[in-house]
């Protein structure tokens, strides 16, 4: 199998990418894949989320972005089996800067990836909510990308610069890369909001829509407090068997 690497990315806050980039990373590896969790967002939760204690990393992400340090170098071990990790830390938010400065700077995590591609069936990267350099070297390394969309008021909102943003990716930087799917989260059935919301998306995103919907559940907001994926906190939880059903939908795409 070739390795596929999916950049999670929607530069509106708080929509579930965090959430998604880990449970969907640990519901892969359920399914026997090998997979690489790739934190690349300053806020550092997706690292903090599968149980690496930040305070006492001496290396991260930012390392190989801007002092080439080599990716194997960085990568940690996880407690879900078959899950391994790329931490980051508050520094990265300084990469943002530092790399405007940069040969290539677009491209420096898709060369720090390719020789430890081969190690992995999936590289899912963490982007940060916005749509700075940080996230066009998710872009640019990503096989495909994953947008999570919150089912909540102004959803559609910046979903036009998301997409002039990939247009332009596609443009200048990496022709190939593929939508593989938007995946509507923290979905409330009580709510006409909510199912409007759907509806919308459905419109914006024809056939691209994953059929499974995260639902707000309560058990996939404690999992990161501690330090782990959904299907470890809490394997028999609403969440785990939706995210779980996600890593299904995800292979049958690919
Ligand atoms: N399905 C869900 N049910 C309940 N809470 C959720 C769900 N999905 C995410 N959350 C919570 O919503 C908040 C935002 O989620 P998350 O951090 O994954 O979003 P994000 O898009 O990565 O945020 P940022 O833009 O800050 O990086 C978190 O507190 C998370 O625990």
């Amino acid at each position: 199998m070739i390795t596929k690497v999916f950049a999670v990315a929607n530069q509106k806050g708080g929509v579930a990418k965090t959430t998604t980039a880990i449970n969907l990373s640990a519901c892969l590896t359920e399914l026997g894949k090998r997979v690489l969790l790739v934190d690349l967002d300053p806020q550092g939760n997706a690292t903090s989320g599968v149980g690496i204690i930040k305070q006492k990393l001496t290396r991260c992400i930012y390392d190989v972005l801007i002092n080439d340090i080599p990716l194997e170098q960085v990568i940690m071990k996880t407690e879900q089996k078959g899950l391994k990790v790329v931490p980051a830390r508050i520094e990265l938010a300084g990469a943002e800067i530092e790399l405007v400065a940069q040969n290539s700077r677009e491209g420096k995590l898709r060369n720090a990836i390719e020789s430890v591609k081969d190690d992995y069936d999936f590289i899912i990267i963490d982007c940060p909510p916005s749509l700075g350099l940080l996230t066009l070297n998710a872009l640019t390394a990503a096989t495909d990308v994953i947008i999570p969309i919150q089912c909540e008021y102004y959803a559609l909102e910046g979903l036009t610069l998301l997409m002039n943003t990939l247009e332009r990716v596609r443009k200048h930087l990496n022709p190939n890369l593929n939508i593989l799917g938007a995946l509507l989260t923290m979905f409330d059935a009580r709510t006409n909001l909510a199912i409007q919301v759907v509806d919308e998306v459905k419109k914006y995103f024809p056939r691209k829509v994953f059929r499974t919907i995260v639902p707000r559940n309560v058990r996939l907001s404690e999992a990161p407090s501690h330090g782990k994926a959904i299907n470890t906190y809490d394997s028999r939880s609403r969440g785990a068997e939706v995210y779980r059903d996600l890593a299904k939908e995800v292979l049958e795409r690919v």
